[in-house]
């Protein structure tokens, strides 16, 4: 039995680091766009009887799936045993409910398309907000590794005197648990969302953050206005400037530059989204999740067939 790990371009570096310790070896995965915007992709042939990981973070979604689809159905014609998918980001988990009527309710939507190219799931730490665990949006194995501890670790390296604020009752979870894994104070403050780039954000309890440095941690940042209107907040208080931590770097359009320009002393992130601003490496926490599950699901009753 052999493991074949095939990245798409984006992610070669981080196959390699997960390479040796999943026992794997690196397999071609080529992927570019026809000037109409269709895509060809071309996958290692050599693939018989072979476990199969793509790995594919899925920033820019609706622009990588097709191309993921093509990716896991070639593996399956060139004889592949089994086909996951390693998602350091894994998208359209936000809209998991009906905000407005007649709207799609993504998430779920999402992960019935997934499953129809891959018997099991890995990701970073998903945004599951209103849905428990991943085991409740997926029908294929799936496994979430945290950030965490390694999120902890920059922190406790880089700043001194941190408190931890979370922008909204959404980013608890990750607050809590980062907090928990550094032994650091914490607290996380009350969202109103208006629209698409309208956040508001209520004042944080200044007395508890005198003399502390403030890391603002969320899981997403896109726009960036949840974390824009914090750090205004946070500065109108007189603290300190703030660092600022991504879990998943998606920043659309000039939100990384925004946040910088707007007195963070620091924006950085896991490398979950390749981008400037990542100074923390997930590719160890992803191997760990991989283990139970790459090379031991059952093959898909219609692995091996051709498309
Ligand atoms: O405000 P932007 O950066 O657009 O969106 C990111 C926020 O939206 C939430 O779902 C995320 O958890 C994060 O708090």
């Amino acid at each position: 039995m052999s493991r074949v790990l095939l990245p798409f371009p984006q992610q070669r570096p981080m196959a390699e680091a997960m390479a040796s310790t999943l026992e794997a070896r690196l397999g071609r995965l080529d992927w570019r766009r026809f000037p109409d915007g269709e895509s060809l992709v071309a996958v290692d042939e050599s693939l018989s009887g072979a476990d199969v990981a793509v790995i594919a973070t899925l920033r820019n979604p609706d622009e990588v799936s097709i191309a993921l689809r093509f990716a896991s159905a070639t593996a399956r014609e060139f004889g592949a045993r089994s086909v996951g998918l390693v998602a350091p980001y894994l998208a359209y988990m936000r809209q998991d409910t009906r905000f407005h009527p007649g709207e799609a309710v993504s998430a779920p939507l999402y992960a019935r398309f997934l499953e129809e190219s891959f018997d099991w799931l890995v990701t970073l730490d998903p945004h599951l907000h209103r849905t428990p665990e991943l085991s409740t949006l997926f029908r294929i194995p799936a496994a979430r590794a945290a950030a965490a501890s390694a999120v902890a670790r920059w922190i406790v390296e880089h700043v001194p005197n941190p408190v931890l604020i979370g922008p909204d009752s959404e980013s608890e979870q990750w607050v809590s648990d980062i907090a928990g894994k550094g032994g650091l104070p914490w607290q996380v403050l009350q969202k109103q969302r208006h629209g698409d780039r309208e956040v508001s954000v209520s004042l944080p309890d200044a007395a508890a953050l005198k003399g502390c440095n403030p890391v603002l941690v969320d899981d997403i940042v896109s726009s960036g206005h949840t974390l824009l209107e914090t750090l205004g907040h946070l500065k109108a208080l007189g603290l300190p400037p703030s660092v600022c931590i991504a879990i998943h770097a998606v920043f659309s359009g000039d939100a990384y530059e925004q946040l910088r320009n707007a007195g963070a002393s620091q924006v950085v992130s896991t490398n979950s989204i390749p981008h400037p601003s990542n100074a923390i490496e997930i590719a160890g926490l992803l191997t760990e999740a991989c283990a139970d599950l790459f090379g031991a699901s059952a093959p898909r009753r219609d692995s091996g067939r051709s498309p």
